[in-house]
């Protein structure tokens, strides 16, 4: 597996001994890691082989740019039953390789081991070239709040694939969710439109705006993550650990075009398709887009949307929780995502 991984100048020793040795030319590592289990985060009827590889790179990845650091390497653990076919682990390493190639960061090792449950668990590396890490803890009073990268369109992604599964089979005006859900590989399922086919892509292969980690370091970011389980509920994270409370305003969120057609055919009345479109804006996890609070004196990029304020955090009173993410002031059921849920 690991033969096709390219070498980068990171790279002191590369996979076949008991370890590798990757270069720090910082002095620090990032490091970080995260899960794929199937069943839980993706499922081998709806995402290809090499889906799954991408995707494993890609929410690894992006912790270590939401650090304000550019990849370095990674490690795969990968954990498989012993029926799963040669073929569907070469297509993951493919799939590793190429994503590899857009972040930057080279595959230094990994383990491969039998398993009830195809497991894959990636430790990632990072170089944060001279700047301080960008952590959750540094929101101020009166910084704006923004945001780059998609939000929104990998739920929308699983919403058609979930039900397309509900109701195989059944076509939705132009479109049969049944062929989106059944279409795998990545391919654009027969007869979707464009903007669907763009959420199913993003659910099975986000991607993250890798480049904009380092660059909202550089610009003097105060704190920063990556938007894995919804904006509200990540969010909540850079409030709790600043202090602060943080109001998003709703109208500032833009929602993609395809995102707009994703919940018209989701069944969101014509009427309500916008407002539909920013609740999973807000609320929905995986597309692995960069959050992050900024001064507001500094001037952004454009592919940065300012969608909301960090303001003083409620009194110590009863109501107040310490701290929160509002959006119009209104405090929201965030509807992230809950590993640990019982519904
Ligand atoms: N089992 C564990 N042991 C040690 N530390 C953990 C464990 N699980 C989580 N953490 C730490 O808790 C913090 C939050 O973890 P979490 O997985 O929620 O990260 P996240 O960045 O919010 O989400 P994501 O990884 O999906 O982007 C991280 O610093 C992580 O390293
Ligand atoms: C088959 C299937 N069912 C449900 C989901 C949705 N989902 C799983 S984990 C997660 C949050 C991020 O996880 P983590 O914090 O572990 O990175 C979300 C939104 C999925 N992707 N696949
Ligand atoms: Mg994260």
């Amino acid at each position: 597996m690991t033969s096709q991984f390219p070498r980068t100048d990171d790279v002191i020793l590369g996979p076949g001994d008991d370890a590798a040795v990757v270069a720090a030319p910082d002095g620090r590592t990032v490091a970080t890691t995260d899960l794929l289990v199937e069943g839980r985060h993706f499922r081998r009827e709806w995402s290809s082989a090499r889906d799954v590889g991408h995707r494993a790179v890609a929410q690894n990845y992006a912790d270590v740019v939401a650090m304000g650091a550019r990849p370095t390497g990674l490690l795969i653990g990968f954990a498989a039953p012993p029926e799963l076919p040669l073929a569907w682990a070469e297509e993951f390493t493919a799939g590793v390789r190429d994503e590899c190639a857009l972040a930057g960061g080279a595959v230094v090792g990994g383990d491969t081991v039998g398993s009830d449950t195809l497991t894959i668990a990636i430790t990632a590396l990072g170089d944060l070239e001279g700047r301080s890490p960008v952590r959750r803890e540094g929101a101020r009073t009166g910084d704006v709040v923004a945001y780059t990268g998609h939000l929104g369109l990998s739920a929308a992604g699983l919403a058609l694939l979930e039900r397309s599964d509900a109701a195989a089979g059944t076509p939705v005006g132009e479109t049969s969710a049944g062929q989106a859900g059944g279409a795998l590989a990545g391919e654009v399922p027969v007869g979707a439109t464009d903007g669907l086919a763009q959420c199913l892509s993003e659910h099975r292969r986000p991607s993250p705006p890798y480049a904009a980690g380092p660059e909202a370091a550089r610009l003097g970011a105060t704190a920063m993550l990556d938007v894995s389980d919804g904006l509200v509920q990540d969010l909540g994270h850079v409030c709790r650990a600043s202090g602060v409370c943080i109001d998003l305003d709703s109208n500032a969120f833009r929602p993609d075009p395809a995102l707009l057609e994703a919940v018209g055919v989701l069944g969101a009345p014509a009427g309500k398709a916008v407002d539909a479109a920013r609740r999973l804006m807000l609320s929905g996890g995986e597309d692995h887009a960069l959050a992050a609070v900024f001064p507001p004196e500094v001037r952004l990029p454009e592919h940065w949307h300012v969608v909301g304020t960090v303001g003083d955090a409620p009194g110590t009173g009863a109501e107040s929780s310490g701290t929160r993410v509002t959006v119009d002031q209104n405090v929201i059921e965030n509807g992230g995502w809950d590993h640990f849920r019982r519904d």
